[in-house]
């Protein structure tokens, strides 16, 4: 169920009346015809940084934007000083319509939604094989996030120098996702990279993965120009990292596609999510939901999705890793 609250993003943009239309017409707002088009790289405590025509520019949201957020990824108009020169602040005036939205909710108990990357086409979930371990269920949870919002979601299986990737895989096998391995001696070759750049072209694509798994390693190998690391000052934002908790786009050096990165992710709150999204992502089952009881969770007795399978449609393998995915929305010790 979607829900439209308050607190959602999808609000339309209010517009402050003039006071009863008394005004003379010359002070009505201009509609901002002449709003550059920007793209949003990062956000930092309410400053956003956009690119304007190769520019970095730094901006606000214009107050008529009212509670419609403005995330990294979003296409924006911008108005005001473009010059990208030093304490000059913009203004967003207008967020074009996003082709997908990545959200999260804070906690699990907390039904708001927060849009963390809006437009991305991918989500690439970095794990490591050994050193941490890996963590099924973390994974599971990036991937019901991304089918919910449509993105293709990529696992990047990191230090298989450490541990073999087959049983891990073994264990995704049927939920139809695409993989990298990726080792130190390849690193070391220069390989990584190139490797990885395959599944990004021309794509924008939000990078994930819980401390220690080596994202900043493969971020920095794929984007060498933008060296993150802790406590060191960011090119772009001028801040440190450990300041900031927004994802940050960085561009493709062959200037086609972006890395979104996105700061250490603990937890990914499932509790906006919709079984119908996600089973998009399971073409092969969908046409069985069609007896399902309104609003089935796909993950109940009643559900059709087992007759459908038992009169063998589909793979139950198919079935138990779509029931697997769903059964992660409810949060558990250790999420
Ligand atoms: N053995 C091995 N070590 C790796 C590999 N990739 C990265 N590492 C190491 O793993 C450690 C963690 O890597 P980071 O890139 O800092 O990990 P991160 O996921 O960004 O973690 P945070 O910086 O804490 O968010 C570093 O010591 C890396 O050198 C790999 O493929 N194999
Ligand atoms: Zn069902």
């Amino acid at each position: 169920m979607r829900r439209y609250g308050k607190h959602t993003d999808e609000d339309d943009i209010r517009i402050r009346p003039g006071r009863r239309g008394t005004r003379p017409r010359t002070h009505i707002r201009p509609k901002h015809e002449d709003a550059a088009e920007g793209f949003v790289v990062t956000v930092d405590r309410g400053r956003l940084t956009c690119l304007v025509d190769g520019r970095t520019v730094t901006a606000m949201r214009a107050r008529e934007l009212g509670r419609k957020s403005v995330v990294v990824g979003d296409r924006v108009g911008v108005v005001g000083d473009l010059s990208g020169a030093k304490d000059t602040l913009a203004r967003i005036v207008r967020v074009e319509k996003r082709a997908s939205v990545l959200r999260r909710t804070a906690d699990d108990d907390d039904p708001y939604e927060r849009v963390v990357v809006a437009n991305a086409d991918q989500l690439a979930v970095v794990t490591a094989l050994a050193d941490p371990e890996p963590r099924p269920r973390l994974i599971d949870r990036c991937l019901v996030a991304a089918f919910d919002a449509g993105l293709t979601p990529l696992l990047v299986l990191t230090k298989s120098d450490l541990a073999p990737a087959a049983p891990l895989l073994e264990a995704y096998a049927h939920v139809g996702v695409r993989h990298v391995v990726t080792s130190q001696q390849e690193l070391a070759a220069g390989e990584t990279a190139e490797r990885v750049r395959e599944f990004l072209y021309g794509q924008s694509t939000v990078f994930v993965g819980h401390s220690g798994v080596g994202k900043t390693t493969l971020v920095n190998a794929l984007v060498p120009e933008h060296q993150r690391a802790t406590g060191v000052v960011n090119a772009v934002t001028g801040r440190g990292r450990h300041t900031t908790t927004s994802a940050l786009a960085l561009p493709l050096s062959d200037g086609v596609g972006w890395v979104i990165d996105t700061p250490g992710v603990r937890s990914f709150g499932l509790h906006h999510v919709d079984p119908s999204r996600v089973i998009n992502a399971f073409p092969d089952l969908e046409p069985g939901t069609a007896e399902c009881p309104r609003s089935c969770t796909h993950d109940e007795p009643d559900c059709a999705l087992d007759a459908w399978v038992a009169a063998g449609h589909a793979e139950p393998a198919r079935l138990y890793s779509l029931r697997r995915l769903l059964a992660t929305r409810e949060r558990r010790e250790g999420d």
